[in-house]
């Protein structure tokens, strides 16, 4: 019962008011209420256990997800949820499957891409789940380099294997292809084509067509629940008008038109899902905070006074390594709320042949995807080890959470990769600056280069550190001279190409330097506007301190190789930080309270609203399968003759 009272102790200590955050933290009223009934609606229900899935093998993970699946379509359907309702119940059942991919990329290309014609045709059927999609971009040789993809689609086409796509191996019965489109002997490019690859009667292969599963994936369960496929081609026929058609058409007679648009607007389903992923690296990153925040505090290790031990969170090691993870967890779902503004801000100016912020918006969404993605993936193994020996075990949930996550690394482009079109956004604008070309939204700050260049930090004391527009500007000058820096470099080389090969780990470090910025710009923005609740705003504005600190901290080399602050300064910083780790101290569980995950959910005994963690921890232990039998199988044929074996060796 000590954990149960210590979490009480925790939360009646707190400063703010907790169900204020969960409103900030969801977005909105309207949003946590939708959120708060769908996660007590999968909570509640035994059709949604998850607590068995270690113990599955692939075949029986796979077709628990199936079930689970249907399931979950047919609560849909007879409660008369909407679409927010439906997305919210599919989070909450927690479990990757082909769904994932139907209504995350196979939908929104077809809403993307689509003509009216074509829309009307697909989407109602693939709304009401008579087809099911996936997304079949990536290719046994190609994944990172679209463009050069081999597929092709032409009145004569060759064959070639696609490699990863989720839901293709087992479930869908059609799929978004990309293909290089050939018409009149002229290759156009990579192009989405609609083809429908299963039979709709018996589910079989169509003909022509061979379909698997790549194969078991990292981890036990996690990711293994996605039946990610491979797919190979031999001269399929498709009709005329399965090549998705909004922004260029093939002609009856094979004549290929184009429409004035881009043609990078053929990846804007990749846009849109790496915009969600933003949002979901909050989600992750703040699962995993809430277990190892809530175990820290009813862990006890040493130091005992009056006969108690101090709980570990009391340890400025441990707060310095886990309150810089609970305040990326904010910082990421305000950046990824932002995100969703400049997406949609993006989209309705596509929609008015205005596509002048594009850039920006691949920039963002690809930028941001990388760093959140990866200091999630980070942040997730750095709370298992937080948790010590009881965080290695399963039923932490840090082991699945961190298997099923670290994909998003790789997936939807691949982390450098996109850091690297992040620099070339960069090393453009930069350019861009000597013939005049004002920079806006996110790389405005570029436009006072001067000032920048020249400007020192302002910070003589350690409170200085919480000036926001201190702390905003040194984010800009690190950011601006280290983008400065690389165009410098790169201008010494004749060819630029190689140039930007040879210099591309520094201009990966810029353009972190500048998602860095975008970030703590974002918090800070935020932070200026309206936010009601008792406390609340206090408490955000010492993780916004804390993330922007803590990364200076961390980057510490490029403040200071760029002179953006003195060593003196730097130190000044650190002291503030263990000054607001101090402050957070008593509000922690509140935090993560804030985050209004069910025990369900969080699938972790250490990470127990209740904080009662030790007796289920053991009860657990003892409804494994391996402690069915005391003497385990086995035992007469390896273990009994090794005994009497070295017995019998014993004696000699
Ligand atoms: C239940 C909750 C779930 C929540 C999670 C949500 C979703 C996750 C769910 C499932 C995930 C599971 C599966 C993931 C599915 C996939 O992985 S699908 C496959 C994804 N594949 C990739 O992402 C491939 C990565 N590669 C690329 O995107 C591009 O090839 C490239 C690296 C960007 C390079 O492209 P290329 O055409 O060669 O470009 P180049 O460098 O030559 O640049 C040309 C210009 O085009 C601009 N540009 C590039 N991309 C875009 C874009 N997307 N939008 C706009 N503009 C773009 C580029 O900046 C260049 O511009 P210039 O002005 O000419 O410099
Ligand atoms: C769980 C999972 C689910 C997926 N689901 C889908 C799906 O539904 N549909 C689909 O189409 N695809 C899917 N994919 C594929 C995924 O999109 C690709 O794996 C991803 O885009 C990376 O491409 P790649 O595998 O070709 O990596 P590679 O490009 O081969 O990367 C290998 C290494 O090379 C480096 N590298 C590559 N190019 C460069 C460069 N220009 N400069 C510097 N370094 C470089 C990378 O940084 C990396 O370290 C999925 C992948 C995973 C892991």
């Amino acid at each position: 019962m000590e954990g149960v009272d210590h979490l009480a102790h925790e939360r009646n200590r707190s400063q703010f008011d907790v169900n204020d955050m969960k409103i900030v933290w969801a977005g909105s009223r309207e949003a946590f209420e939708v959120s708060d009934r769908m996660s007590r609606l999968v909570a509640n229900d035994p059709a949604f256990r998850k607590d068995n899935r270690v113990h599955l093998t692939r075949k029986e993970l796979f077709k628990n997800t199936l079930r689970k699946a249907a399931y979950a379509w047919k609560k849909i359907i007879e409660l008369k949820l909407s679409e927010e309702e439906a997305g919210r119940l599919r989070f909450f059942v927690d479990e990757p499957a082909y769904t994932d991919l139907h209504w995350g990329m196979f939908v929104p290309f077809l809403k993307g891409q689509g003509t009216e014609e074509q829309l009307q045709k697909w989407l109602p059927l693939a709304y009401k789940m008579q087809i099911i999609g996936c997304y079949a971009q990536t290719e046994l040789g190609h994944g990172s380099n679209v463009q050069w993809l081999e597929t092709t689609a032409t009145f004569d086409p060759k064959t070639d294997e696609f490699w990863w796509p989720g839901g293709l191996g087992k479930v869908s019965t059609h799929a978004v292809v990309f293909a290089r489109l050939i018409t009149n002997g002229r290759d156009y490019g990579v192009h989405g084509f609609i083809v429908q690859i299963r039979s709709l009667d018996d589910h079989s292969v169509l003909p022509g067509i061979t379909i698997g599963d790549i194969g078991v994936k990292f981890g036990n369960g996690a990711y293994n629940t996605m039946d990610n496929g491979v797919m190979h081609f031999d001269h399929i026929r498709i009709p005329r008008n399965q090549l998705l058609m909004r922004f260029s058409q093939v002609t009856r007679e094979g004549k290929y038109v184009q429409s004035d648009v881009p043609r990078q607007l053929v990846y804007g389903t990749m846009v849109y899902v790496r915009k969600t992923i933003v949002i979901d690296a909050s989600n992750a990153l703040s699962r995993a905070v809430c277990i190892a925040t809530r175990y820290s505090a009813v862990r006890r290790q040493f130091g005992s006074q009056d006969g108690v031990e101090t709980q570990v969170i009391n340890y400025k090691t441990q707060q310095s390594r886990l309150f810089p993870l609970l305040a990326s967890a904010y910082a990421f779902r305000f950046v990824g709320e932002w995100l969703q503004w400049l997406y949609t801000d993006v989209t309705q100016r596509l929609a008015a042949n205005d596509f002048s912020t594009l850039p920006e918006a691949h920039a963002c969404t690809a930028g941001l995807k990388s760093i959140t993605t990866a200091a999630t993936a980070d942040g997730i193994e750095e709370c298992r080890k937080l948790c010590g020996g009881h965080g290695y075990l399963c039923s932490s949930g840090l082991p699945e959470l961190f298997a099923v996550y670290v994909p998003a690394c790789t997936y939807e482009g691949d982390n450098v990769v996109l850091l690297l079109q992040v620099a070339r956004f960069l090393v453009k604008t930069v350019s861009q600056l000597v013939s005049g070309k004002k920079p806006v939204g996110t790389t405005a700050y570029m436009g006072r280069l001067q000032h920048l260049m020249e400007s020192t930090c302002k910070v003589q004391k350690a409170e200085d550190w919480l000036n926001p527009s201190i702390v905003l500007e040194a984010f800009e000058v690190r950011s601006a001279r280290m983008s400065v820096e690389c165009a410098k470099r790169l201008s010494q080389f004749t060819n630029q190409e190689e140039g930007f090969h040879e210099l591309s780990p520094s201009l990966v470090e810029a353009a972190v330097a500048h998602c860095q910025l975008i970030i703590v710009a974002k918090f800070i923005e935020k932070l200026q506007g309206d936010i009601p609740g008792n406390g609340v705003k206090d408490q955000l504005q010492k993780l916004c301190s804390i993330y922007a600190l803590f990364t200076l901290h961390k980057h510490l080399g490029d403040f200071l190789s760029t002179s953006t602050i003195t060593p003196k300064q730097a130190s000044l910083a650190d002291d503030q930080l263990r000054s607001l780790y101090a402050q957070v101290r008593p509000n922690a569980v509140a935090l993560v309270d804030a985050f209004n995950y069910t025990d369900h959910y969080l699938g972790s005994i250490l990470g127990r609203y209740d904080g009662n963690v030790y007796p289920n921890l053991y009860d657990e232990a003892w409804k494994d399968p391996m402690n069915d039998t005391a003497v385990p199988d086995g035992y007469h044929e390896y273990i009994k003759p090794l005994l009497k074996q070295q017995l019998r060796n014993s004696r000699l």
